[in-house]
Order: C-alpha cells, then sequence, then structure tokens
C-alpha cells in the first residue's frame, strides 16, 4: 500500500545575487539583483508502507528542501504530494499527528527540562489517551534501555543518552512514518548499534522510515532501498544490491604477494591502494578478467601469499553516483527506464 506519493515535485528558492567585487558590493547597497536556485527538480517516487528507505546525496544535493516540504515545512514551487492521503504543507495540522522525527543535529527536548516532562507535554500536545502514553513509554524506555536519565535536565544528558530521548519523544504519538535525518551523526559505538537495533525493530512493527544520512554503515544496516539525488534529481532509485550490479561486476582485492606487485599487468585491474610493495588493494573487472584468471595470473606473476575478495564498498559506489569517481551514471541510463519506475520494477535488467 502506497503511503508516500512524490510527483514532479520542484523547489527554486529565490535569492539575493552578492557581490564580492568593491564595485559589486556598492552597487548592492541600490540594486540587489535575484538569483534562482533550483534545489529539487521534477523528482517523482512513491513508497510503500513498512518500507525503510535511505535519501541519499552528496552536501546541497536537496535532501533537507524534500523532508521539509515532505514534512509540511516548505511549499514546493510546483509539482505534487500525497502522504498518507494528505498534502504535507496544506494540511499540516491533521498530518504531524501521523508523523514523527528526528534530527541528529538539532533536539526537540527542552534544554533545562528533563525528557520525562517534555514527552508529557507532547503527550497534551497530540492528546494521546493516557493508557496509550504509559504502554508507549513503557516499551520504548525499555527498547531503548532509557532509564532514571530522562528525569535529569537534558542538558545533563551524554549525546547518546540524548539521541534515545529524542528517539522517545518523536514515537510517542505512535506516528506510522518518521523522517530521520543523520540519527546517529557523533553517537559512539554501542549508542549508534542501540539505535540501528530501535529503528529496526519499530520498523518490524509497521513504522515507515525516510533516513537520510551521510553515514553509509547506517544505509548498510537499515536500508533495503536507497534514492539517491544529486543536483535536484534523481539519480537512483532501486535495492542497495542492486547498486552492486548497476557498477558492472568489480571486486575490491586485497592481496598480499610474494614479489612487488607493481611488476603486476593485467587488464581488469587497477590498484586503489598500494600499502607496501607486496600488499595492494585492488579493484578488478571482472567482465574483462574473471576471477579465476585473475588469480591464476597474480600467482604465476607475483605469487599469492593471502587474498580477501569482497564486493566493491559501499563508498566506492556512492561516489560514482554522486559523479566524483570515474564516470556519472545515472539509473536510469544504465536501465533504460526512468529512475522512479526502477524501484517498482524491483530489479535491473542488466
Ligand atoms: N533557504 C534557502 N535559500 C536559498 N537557497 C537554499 C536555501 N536552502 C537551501 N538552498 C540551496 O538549495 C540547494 C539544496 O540544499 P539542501 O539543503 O536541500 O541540500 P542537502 O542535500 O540537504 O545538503 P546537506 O547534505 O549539505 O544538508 C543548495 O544549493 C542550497 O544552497
Amino acid at each position: 500500500m502506497t503511503m508516500i506519493e512524490v510527483n514532479q515535485l520542484t523547489k527554486t528558492y529565490m535569492t539575493h545575487e552578492r557581490g564580492h567585487s568593491m564595485r559589486e558590493i556598492a552597487m548592492n547597497l541600490i540594486r540587489r539583483p535575484m538569483k534562482e536556485v533550483r534545489a529539487v527538480q521534477d523528482i517523482t517516487f512513491s513508497v510503500n508502507r513498512g518500507e525503510m528507505v535511505a535519501f541519499l546525496g552528496p552536501n546541497g544535493a536537496g535532501k533537507s528542501t524534500t523532508l521539509k516540504m515532505l514534512t509540511g515545512v516548505l511549499h514546493p514551487t510546483s509539482g505534487e504530494a500525497k502522504v498518507l492521503g494528505l498534502t504535507p504543507w496544506k494540511q499540516r495540522r491533521e498530518y504531524v499527528r501521523h508523523i514523527g522525527a528526528v534530527f541528529g543535529q538539532k533536539s526537540q527536548l527542552l534544554w533545562d527540562i528533563p525528557p520525562i516532562d517534555a514527552f508529557y507535554m507532547n503527550k497534551a500536545i497530540y492528546g494521546v489517551p493516557e493508557a496509550d502514553y504509559r504502554r508507549r513509554l513503557d516499551q520504548l524506555t525499555t527498547l531503548l534501555q532509557v532509564g532514571d536519565i530522562m528525569k535529569k535536565p537534558t542538558r545533563q544528558l551524554s549525546l547518546g543518552e540524548r539521541m534515545k530521548c529524542e528517539f522517545i519523544m518523536a514515537m510517542l504519538h505512535g506516528p506510522q512514518l518518521v523522517f530521520l535525518d543523520e540519527p546517529t551523526i557523533g553517537l559512539d559505538v554501542f549508542a549508534k548499534e542501540s539505535i540501528r537495533d530501535f529503528i529496526k525493530d519499530m520498523n518490524k512493527q509497521g513504522v515507515t522510515f525516510i533516513l537520510t544520512t551521510h553515514d553509509l554503515d547506517d544505509v548498510e544496516l537499515l536500508a533495503e532501498r536507497v534514492i539517491v539525488i544529486n543536483h535536484g534529481e534523481i539519480v537512483y532509485d532501486n535495492a542497495l544490491t542492486n547498486l552492486q550490479r548497476l557498477l558492472g561486476d568489480k571486486k575490491n582485492v586485497r592481496i598480499v604477494t610474494d614479489t612487488p606487485i607493481r611488476q603486476l599487468s593485467l587488464q581488469g585491474v587497477t590498484v586503489v591502494n598500494s600499502i607496501s610493495e607486496v600488499e595492494a588493494e585492488l579493484e578488478i573487472d571482472t567482465e574483462i578478467i574473471p576471477l579465476k584468471r585473475f588469480i591464476n595470473a597474480v600467482n604465476e606473476q607475483c605469487g599469492i601469499q593471502d587474498m580477501a575478495i569482497t564486493p566493491l564498498p559501499i563508498e566506492t559506489l556512492m561516489k560514482e553516483l554522486y559523479g566524483q569517481g570515474s564516470r556519472t551514471m545515472t539509473a536510469a541510463s544504465a536501465t533504460g527506464v526512468p529512475a522512479g519506475v526502477a524501484a517498482q520494477q524491483g530489479d535491473l535488467s542488466m
């Protein structure tokens, strides 16, 4: 069942152009020309109930602008979005009852007040019945292992403790859809694990999540589907596992040899990190050189002492999509279908 339906959503900001030279700065005192910034352009996608979607892109790609429109904070320049059957920026009052949001860099708690009091305020704002509130608070505090810390003023909490309370705050009214913006930023490995486990648990219980993050571990551990936006346009919308196939059959190989690797000369093999004379990280294109041939050739030329073969790291995949790698590509160009359609087909026919 479709929960989010976005159709050709576009947002153009109008900003004042700033001069840099003394003359331009002086001219700006009299007249400041306006400039258009196309933050999001014609994006179309849909999300089903119960999905966990990572919404990714480099800095300035248009992620926050999209999330602001989907949470109803910002009006689009054109296009439509229906979330839970409502238009977020038009029916905001009704809409916010059904959604939650957690921002890693912004707090929804009140600095001098203990989280438990802020929770109670939210209960009143959302009109959550006492019995539902108690049941949810119990469940959330158990899952996140939050004990008495919620009775301390927020300013005394560690970042990990505060983030757990931010999640409770966002979930107490029982939202069906939750927007997460960098939910694990700055957390240590234990806090990250506990937050990620919590998100997975809530997702299993049917909550839909839209996750924006620059932490690719979050993506690998949480999201099955990835939407990548770049320069305001969707360049990939499909399963995370299919990203691998989009790049062809490339593998990452870490290798230790008997003789120096620089003597190795093979088509389809690139040294991405030279660790020592006899140890390196290679990227191999198995379409050009199948694994078996690669292993035989390396053994003959340099002698293999140790070797580990893994899929390309997600960072490499993302760099390619963000256009900083060796080639820029889009799901649409690789598959012959519009990026928004690719996910619904569930597979990339390559
Ligand atoms: N209020 C605004 N006025 C003018 N331009 C804006 C405004 N907000 C964002 N922009 C511009 O719109 C583009 C998209 O910005 P947005 O904040 O949506 O990107 P983002 O993908 O969230 O980036 P980041 O990962 O850095 O948070 C950028 O070029 C940004 O400078």
